[in-house]
């Protein structure tokens, strides 16, 4: 496919200077000779917004998350390929351990959770139905031959980590690895991108892997630019999504890519991440919650030395609810307050100034202020609802109670479930007893005004009230077969007969509006009379 607009100017896919065809392939003999970083950095660089550009010769780093090491955090442990041999790479520990001298050293700068980020396979916890021996995913990786895939997945999980162990994985067969989230990269953004690989294809015979996090948040459109060169091969993609990519992603791209679902890391996978970072940042671990027996603690040196409840680490992993950056970073913000705060609490036994202790408490501290359980706009939202609505249809007031609760704390706005209890009052209660919309439209209305966390307490009490009242969907079921019978009407709706109609000018009158109609209140006895169109007559909803 030919770029449009400049067809003799091509893009140095070292430099990314412009230059005209013809002097492209003498220009890249000597850009690729010169390999110097500083020249890179020199020339004018592709940097699009929310994206990293990765350089594959060899003196650039390969990983934009693995670059600019700051000295000894965990990315050392990640060298590129050429610089330090496989072995290297088996123990990220001590890539925190080295370099970073002291424990404030190690936390600072970047997040805790990209620092820990594994680089290869074995460091990678979970996941064993994807990744276990003998799956697919696993089988092609080591024939290093990656198929364009979505990777679907709550927050956390590990597929932005995934999708850089693959990239790297395929970097044994040359490709170059870009990333764009779709949070901030345009659709120009994606087209450069592409015009960029067309190039490395065609110049040096590059493949190029992009990294699309977020894919769910591109519109269809920007999406469906994807598509061609998905599919002939210029670019393999690797799109990350926390939404069921069967509503969100384009249906042509999705069949073109393979959807590989991650979980929710258990308890024990946290753990085992959790326990990955604490060894390297040298915290020691306290088997109960006693108090150190302080022998190798009192060291000389004013280093204090850290330790860590097993307690403490167990709740973390089952707080952080499968998130592995809300553990990591949980874990960073309770070492990080309890070393500007905690020097051994008074009446420890053993307390020096010397020994800092994290407990259960410090790490919740830590986890509320980082971690948000609940995805507002995502999956459990919807969920979450559903949950809700259909406990409440079953009568039971506990689920019901509990799933308003998961929603509530985990921040969902309270005035979207007050809509849907006014829906529930008459979809699932209606005339079984019709003040149960008074009470939601109330508790909606009381929502309103005190917002939360006061208006939760209505919620509650809102939501128990339509748990426990009686169910009736007979004017729900009803009014669905008046839809059902306009739907299925053949030709022209009938017209309103004319003694229904009413007629307020003279005209009106003498077309006959109005004729025959009988006031109701004018009759004794019950009045015969037809309100519905004639071929309609007799017609039954309820
Ligand atoms: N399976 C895993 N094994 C080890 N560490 C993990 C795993 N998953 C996540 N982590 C840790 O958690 C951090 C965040 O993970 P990652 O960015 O891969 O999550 P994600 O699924 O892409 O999340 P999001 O949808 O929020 O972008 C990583 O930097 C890494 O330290
Ligand atoms: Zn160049």
């Amino acid at each position: 496919m030919a770029d449009s607009g400049a067809p003799d100017l091509v893009r140095c896919p070292v430099c990314l200077q412009e230059l005209p065809t013809g002097r492209i392939n003498s220009h890249l003999d000597c850009c690729l000779q010169r390999g110097d970083p500083t020249a890179l950095q020199g020339s004018k660089r592709l940097r699009l917004s929310g994206q990293e550009e990765v350089k594959e010769s060899g003196a650039t780093t390969a990983f934009p998350l693995f670059s600019k090491p700051k000295t000894g955090v965990v990315d050392s442990a990640c060298p590129s390929p050429p610089t330090r041999g496989r072995g290297a790479e088996k123990d990220d520990s001590q890539g925190l351990a080295t370099g970073a001298t002291t424990l404030p050293d190690k936390l600072d700068g970047k997040p805790l959770a990209d620092k820990m980020r594994p680089c290869s396979l074995e460091d990678y916890v979970g996941q064993s139905k994807v990744l276990g021996e003998k799956t697919l995913l696993r089988t092609l990786l080591h024939a290093h031959e990656i198929p364009s895939i979505i990777l679907w997945g709550p927050p956390g999980c590990g597929k932005t980590t995934l999708a850089h162990i693959i990239a790297k994985n395929s970097k044994k067969n040359g490709a170059r690895f870009v990333t764009l989230s779709a949070t901030s990269a345009t659709t120009n953004d994606v087209r450069e991108v592409i015009k960029q690989a067309q190039n490395e294809l065609r110049l040096v015979k590059r493949k190029t892997i992009l990294f699309v996090d977020e894919i769910h948040r591109f519109n269809k459109l920007q999406q469906d630019t994807f598509l061609p060169h998905v599919e002939c091969g210029t670019v393999t993609l690797i799109g990350a999504t926390t939404e069921n990519p069967s509503f969100e992603v384009n249906s042509a791209l999705l069949s073109r890519c393979r959807v590989i679902v991650l979980e929710k890391l258990s308890v024990e996978a946290m753990e085992s991440i959790l326990m990955r970072a604490i060894k390297s940042l040298g915290i020691r671990v306290l088997k109960q919650d006693v108090h150190s027996d302080s022998e190798d603690a009192s060291s000389s040196h004013s280093e204090p030395a850290v330790y860590i409840e097993e307690k403490a680490i167990s709740t973390l992993a089952h707080l952080c609810d499968g998130d592995a950056r809300a553990g990591l970073n949980g874990l960073q913000l309770a070492v990080q307050a309890r070393l500007a705060t905690g020097k051994a609490p008074a009446g420890t036994k053993g307390s020096s100034s010397n020994e800092i202790f994290i407990r259960e408490e410090h790490v919740k501290e830590g986890l509320q202020r980082s971690h948000i359980l609940y995805d507002r706009a995502g999956e459990e939202h919807y969920n979450c609802i559903s949950a809700l609505h259909k406990s409440m249809r079953g009568s039971d007031e506990n689920a019901s109670l509990y799933w308003l609760g998961r929603m509530l704390e985990g921040g969902e706005n309270p005035l979207y479930v007050a809509r849907r209890l006014v829906r529930f009052a008459s979809e699932d209660i209606g005339l079984a007893d019709p003040l149960a919309l008074n009470q939601a439209v109330a508790a909606y209305q009381g929502c309103h005004f005190i917002g939360m966390p006061e208006c939760e307490v209505l919620l509650a009490q809102c939501v128990t009230y339509m748990a426990r009242a009686p169910k009736s969907i007979e004017v729900y079921q009803a009014y669905s077969k008046v839809k059902e019978c306009l739907k299925n009407h053949k030709g022209p709706l009938p017209s309103v007969p004319l003694h229904l109609r009413n007629a307020p000018t003279k005209l009106m009158k003498s077309l006959g509006y109005g004729k025959g109609y009988k006031y109701n209140p004018m009759y004794q006895e019950p009045v015969e009379q037809n309100y519905l169109p004639e071929e309609l007559k007799g017609i039954k909803f309820f």
